[in-house]
């Protein structure tokens, strides 16, 4: 049977700075990440000029965070497949399109969200 580690504060905060360092990496280094960014400081400024309610900023954070959160397992994934192989292989297109899916998927819902907010704001 698998012993299972003591709980560890220290650990934990280890952990935690893994995932900083995973997040600073991103945003460093990915083009993707750019356009992340400048989108969000789009929706973050149109929020503030069209003086969103608080659940719809709160609408709006969780589909922005979606669209980040499936961007970077995207990365993650698509970095791991090039560590199993940079040959040409449909394996890997099939799973590099179902990774790339997952973004668009994410996207396409941030964009019906922000629609059905911000549509009404200019009727
Ligand atoms: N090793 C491979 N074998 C087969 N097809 C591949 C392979 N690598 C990439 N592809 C195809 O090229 C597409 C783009 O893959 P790539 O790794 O270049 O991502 P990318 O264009 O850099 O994506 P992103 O813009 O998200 O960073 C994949 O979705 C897949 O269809």
């Amino acid at each position: 049977m698998m012993q299972q580690e003591k709980f560890s504060v220290l650990s934990r905060i280890k952990s935690f700075s893994h995932a900083i360092a995973g997040i600073r990496q991103f945003i460093l280094h990915e083009h993707n990440a750019r356009i992340h960014l400048v989108a969000t400081i789009g929706v973050i400024t149109a929020g503030w000029l069209f003086q969103v309610t608080r659940l719809e900023a709160a609408a709006l954070a969780a589909v922005t965070g979606l669209v980040w959160v499936a961007e970077i397992i995207n990365t993650c994934i698509e970095r791991l497949a090039d560590l199993i192989t940079r040959e040409r292989r449909p394996e890997i297109k099939i799973i590099k399109d179902l990774a790339a899916g997952a973004v668009l998927t994410a996207a396409a819902i941030a964009v019906v969200a922000a629609l059905f907010i911000f549509i009404p704001k200019f009727i």
